[in-house]
C-alpha cells in the first residue's frame, strides 16, 4: 500500500545545513499499523510530511495506493488522510460541523457529508458531545475528532503524527483501540511516535529512526527477541560491588552484553531463567551479592540501546552537518 525508497531531505538556511532524512526506505502493507519511532528531532515528522506531499522530496521514490507521490501528488492526496501534531479542528465549531465541512472540502455532497459525519461520530464514540463546540473537549475527545476528520473521505492510508502526545493513559488506550479497529477494517495506518509502549502496543512493523536514518526495522516482538535477548537487571549496594559484578558478568560465556549505569548492571542473555542461578553462584563465589535481581522481557528501548548505545528515553537532537 505504501513503499518508499531512498527518501532524503536536507534543510539549508544561511547559517546551517541539517540532513533531516537520509536514505530512508519504508513499506506498509494494507491493513497494518506501521510506526516511525525515534527520539525528538530524529526526522520522523519530516519523513511523514514528505510521504503526505506536504514537503518537497529532495530525492527518493514513494508510491502510495498505486500513485507516485512526486508525480501525482493530487491523486495521492485523495487516497490519504493526515492528522498533524497540531490537529486541524476549528475550535468554534462542533464535531459534526467540523466533519461536514471537511467532507465538503473533499467535494462530497451536503447530504452525503451529513451521513458520513453521523457515521464517524458513532464509530469514534463522539456522540455525547458531537453538537458542542470543540473548545469544550478534552484532549482525548479532540484527538478522536481529528482522526475522524482524517478519514472522512475514506482514505487508503491514514497518517498520524504523534497521535497520543499529551493524552492521559485512559484516553491513549481508547485512541489505540480505535486505531486498531481502523486497521482491522483494512485501513493502512502510518504513525510517528517517541513512545516505546505506543509502538509496541499498536504496530505490526516499526522503523526505529535516529539521526535521519532507519537504524533497525521489523516486527516489535521479533526485534526484541533478535536484538535484545532477555534482560537481567541487577542492582548492587555499592559502586565497587557493581564494578566487580560487571567484570564477572562480562566474562561469562552466557552473557551477550553488559551495560552498567551507576550501581545498576543490565545483562543481556538468550534465556534468563536458564542462566540466572549459575550467574548468581559465580557472583557469590567472587564475593559479591546483589541487592536486587529482576528478569525482564526486553523492551524496544533495549533494542534501541543495543543498536545505538543510547536510550530512547534520553531525548536527543540529530547531528547537524556544517555548511
Ligand atoms: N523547516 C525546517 N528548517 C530547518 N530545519 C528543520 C526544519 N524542519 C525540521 N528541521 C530539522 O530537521 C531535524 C528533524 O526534525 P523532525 O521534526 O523531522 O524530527 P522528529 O523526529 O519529528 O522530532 P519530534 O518528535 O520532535 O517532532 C531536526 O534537526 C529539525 O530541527
Amino acid at each position: 500500500m505504501l513503499a518508499a525508497t531512498g527518501l532524503a531531505k536536507t534543510f539549508q538556511s544561511k547559517r546551517r545545513r541539517v540532513q533531516a532524512v537520509n536514505n530512508i526506505a519504508l513499506e506498509a502493507a494494507k491493513g497494518t499499523v506501521v510506526g516511525l519511532l525515534g527520539p525528538n528531532g530524529a526526522g520522523k515528522t519530516t519523513t511523514m510530511r514528505m510521504l503526505t506531499t506536504l514537503l518537497p522530496i529532495d530525492s527518493g521514490d514513494v508510491r502510495i495506493a498505486g500513485y507516485d507521490v512526486r508525480r501525482e501528488p493530487a491523486r495521492v492526496r485523495t487516497r490519504i488522510g493526515y492528522v498533524s501534531q497540531a490537529g486541524g479542528a476549528d475550535d468554534t465549531l462542533t464535531a459534526r460541523e467540523n466533519l461536514q465541512l471537511q467532507a465538503r472540502l473533499y467535494g462530497v455532497s451536503a447530504r452525503d457529508a451529513a451521513d458520513r459525519a453521523g457515521r464517524l461520530i458513532q464509530q469514534l464514540e463522539l456522540g455525547d458531545y458531537a453538537d458542542r463546540a470543540v473548545k469544550t473537549y478534552s484532549g482525548g475527545q479532540r484527538r478522536r475528532l481529528e482522526v475522524a476528520m482524517g478519514i472522512i473521505h475514506d482514505p487508503a492510508v491514514l497518517f498520524l503524527d504523534e497521535p497520543s502526545t499529551g493524552l492521559d493513559p485512559q484516553s491513549r488506550a481508547h485512541l489505540w483501540e480505535h486505531i486498531r479497529r481502523l486497521a482491522q477494517a483494512g485501513m493502512t495506518v502510518v504513525l510517528t511516535t517517541h513512545y516505546l509502549d505506543e509502538a509496541d502496543a499498536l504496530c505490526q512493523r516499526v522503523y526505529i529512526i535516529d539521526h535521519g536514518e532507519v537504524v533497525i526495522e521489523g516486527d516489535p516482538a521479533q526485534l526484541k527477541r533478535q536484538v535484545a535477548g532477555e534482560a537481567i537487571l541487577w542492582s548492587w549496594p555499592t559502586d565497587d560491588a557493581a564494578q566487580l559484578a560487571l567484570s564477572v558478568l562480562t566474562q561469562d560465556p552466557a552473557v551477550r552484553d553488559v551495560v552498567r549505569e551507576n550501581t545498576t548492571v543490565r545483562v543481556y542473555v538468550d534465556n534468563g531463567a536458564a542462566v540466572l542461578a549459575d550467574l548468581l553462584h559465580r557472583l557469590e563465589a567472587a564475593g559479591v551479592r546483589p541487592a536486587t535481581v529482576q528478569l525482564n522481557q526486553p523492551s524496544l528501548d533495549d533494542v534501541f540501546f543495543r543498536t545505538t548505545g543510547r536510550s530512547l528515553r534520553d531525548q536527543t537532537v540529530p547531528g547537524e552537518v556544517s555548511p
